[in-house]
């Protein structure tokens, strides 16, 4: 088939999230899949969905559901965060809110090193959670899920990745998530376990 043909049979799919660091993450691994990948900010300024739900699976639904509604094309939405266990395993799906709404990723991480200063402790056995979720126009849904295991400890190291990366130190290893690369962390993280898993329902729904 000609590329101009192919291109008029594929789909569209928006990765339906207003965080950076999950597109840069995402886009890259879903662009091997015979479809056409957008962006959310492709579509001008849209209001957030509310994550109302109580638990990853919950919102990752919500917001797909919300995306596809309003862009009228099918969405894929990623709902993550972060378990501690000293912490009764906040923030979970509260990560994105843990120091208040409209929270940056440095007021999160200072109110994660005070609540682990709090419980008396500078490491902590933790885990990331990661929950895709696709809605097509017609109401079908996919759901994909991923876990990363390590521990957070109070000493920042590296600079890539986003959110709790500086403190989140990979299993067996003296290296935090933000210390490796973009492929390495996709060889190991939550987000990268769901994502191709999800690109496994992908190919087959899109077959
Ligand atoms: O809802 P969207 O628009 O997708 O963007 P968000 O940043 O609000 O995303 P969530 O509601 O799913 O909250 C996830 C938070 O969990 C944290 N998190 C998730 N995955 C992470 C990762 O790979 N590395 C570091 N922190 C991560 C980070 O603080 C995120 O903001
Ligand atoms: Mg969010």
């Amino acid at each position: 088939m000609e590329d101009r043909q192919r291109a008029v049979k594929m789909k569209t799919i928006i990765i339906a999230t207003k965080n950076k660091g999950k597109i840069r993450e995402m886009a890259e691994e879903f662009a091997e899949l015979p479809v056409i990948i957008r962006a959310l900010d492709e579509f001008g300024e849209l209001p957030d969905a509310v994550e109302s739900g109580h638990t990853f699976a919950e919102n990752a639904r919500i917001k797909a559901a919300f995306y596809s509604r309003l862009t009228g094309q099918a969405c894929l939405a990623d709902d993550s965060g972060l378990e501690i266990d000293i912490l009764d395993k906040r923030p979970g799906i509260y990560s994105a809110r843990f120091a208040g709404d409209n929270a940056s990723d440095g007021d999160n991480n200072k109110k994660m090193i005070s609540e682990m200063k709090k419980a008396g402790v500078d490491s902590s056995n933790a885990r990331y959670k990661c929950v895709l979720a696709f809605f097509d126009i017609n109401g079908r849904i996919l759901q994909a899920e991923g876990e990363c295991e390590g521990k957070i400890k109070l000493s920042p190291k590296g600079s890539n990745g986003f959110g709790y990366d500086p403190y989140f130190y990979i299993r067996g290893g003296k290296k935090s998530m933000a210390e490796i690369s973009a492929l390495e962390k996709n060889e190991i993280s939550h987000r990268g376990k769901a994502v191709k898993r999800m690109k496994i329902l992908l190919a087959e729904y899109l077959a």
